[in-house]
């Protein structure tokens, strides 16, 4: 039981936690038939390529800013519910774009949705603009300048998610100086699909203060003695890493091993419904299939406040709540 753990989420797509029936509802009032996404309550898809294809064609049924603002509230309002007291948004102005919303209309409707779940339970947000690998290096500039000129204190950080075997990290160097010159905290989504070259890719050409997943870096030794070495903190997602198959189970999931060589974690949910998971089951897992202590767990928790794209004020204030 971790109900009575304070939780924080520094990993999760806001289109990722869309709930199936919230989605059906969606889809139903804009006539769209997403019969070939979404059957029996459940999200459908069979591997990485085609879970991304099922997310974007999900998230087209979020048309208005006040659908993303009621898609917003409602995941923060869940989390509130399991006791969390932060999070971390991933949000793609791109997605904004392709229905035709906008991205300022779109990233106002998540702004507005933060705000009224932190009115009622106080639970604090932040963004983080993502760029997608598979629609192309120069939609991943345009996110960065996007977040970089938008002047919003809600987006405090930057990210690289989507199709990991779309050119190397390199790429998109151009991005992350953008993103970086503009104060915005750096992770990139990289050993998920990919093996350990593609977290040394981006420890070489970004080495961002974080890295989304990152857990392929078990296949290298000397690669987690760096991460441990560098201090960078991993995202990890366990119920995500075992429904897309990157570890046959939890039993050889690393988790417990890159902690134990040093190597700081944190855990989160990444897309909770697509992966039949939700915060509250990943730390579930933590107390039940990794076997952690109520005190590792908060330590976990604790790095993640640590590494949080806030300002020193209320990152000092959240890790008075642990
Ligand atoms: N797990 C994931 N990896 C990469 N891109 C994503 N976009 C949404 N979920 C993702
Ligand atoms: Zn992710």
């Amino acid at each position: 039981m971790t109900l009575h753990l304070k939780k924080v989420e520094l990993h999760c797509h806001l289109e990722g936690a869309a709930p199936p029936a919230l989605t059906e509802a969606q889809a139903l009032k804009y006539g769209v038939d997403i019969s070939g996404e979404l059957r029996g309550g459940a999200y459908v898809w069979h591997d990485f390529a085609s879970f991304l294809e099922c997310y974007d064609k999900v998230s087209e049924v979020y048309r208005t800013e006040e659908d993303y603002a009621l898609l917003t509230e409602t995941y923060l309002d869940e989390l509130a519910g399991i006791n969390t007291i932060y999070s971390e948004l991933i949000v793609s102005p791109d997605h904004g774009k392709r229905i035709g919303l906008g991205a300022d209309a779109y990233i106002a409707g998540v702004c507005e949705g933060i705000r009224r779940a932190r009115e009622k339970s106080g639970i604090e947000a932040r963004l983080i603009v993502t760029g997608e690998r598979h629609f192309g290096p120069e939609s991943v500039i345009g996110a960065a300048e996007y977040a970089a000129k938008a002047g919003n204190p809600l987006i405090t950080g930057f990210n690289l998610a989507g199709e990991e075997r779309m050119g190397r990290v390199a790429d998109y160097i151009r991005a992350f100086d953008i993103a970086r010159d503009a104060g915005l905290g750096l992770t990139i989504h990289a050993g998920e699909v990919c093996g350990a070259f593609s977290v040394a890719d981006a420890l070489d050409a970004v080495r961002p203060s974080r890295i989304g997943h990152g857990v392929r870096a078990i296949e290298d030794l000397d690669l987690v003695k760096r991460l441990a070495d560098l201090g960078t903190v991993l995202e990890i997602c366990p119920g995500s890493n075992i429904a897309l198959k990157v570890f046959p189970d939890f039993a050889s999931h690393p988790l417990r091993r890159l902690k134990e060589a040093g190597v700081r974690v944190t855990i989160s949910s990444d897309d909770p419904p697509f992966f039949h998971t939700s915060l509250k089951r990943e730390y579930e897992l933590a107390a039940g299939a990794f076997g952690f202590s109520d005190a590792e767990i908060d330590a976990m928790t604790r790095t993640a406040i640590e590494a949080a794209f806030v300002d020193e004020e209320t990152r000092k204030a959240l890790l008075a709540r642990i």
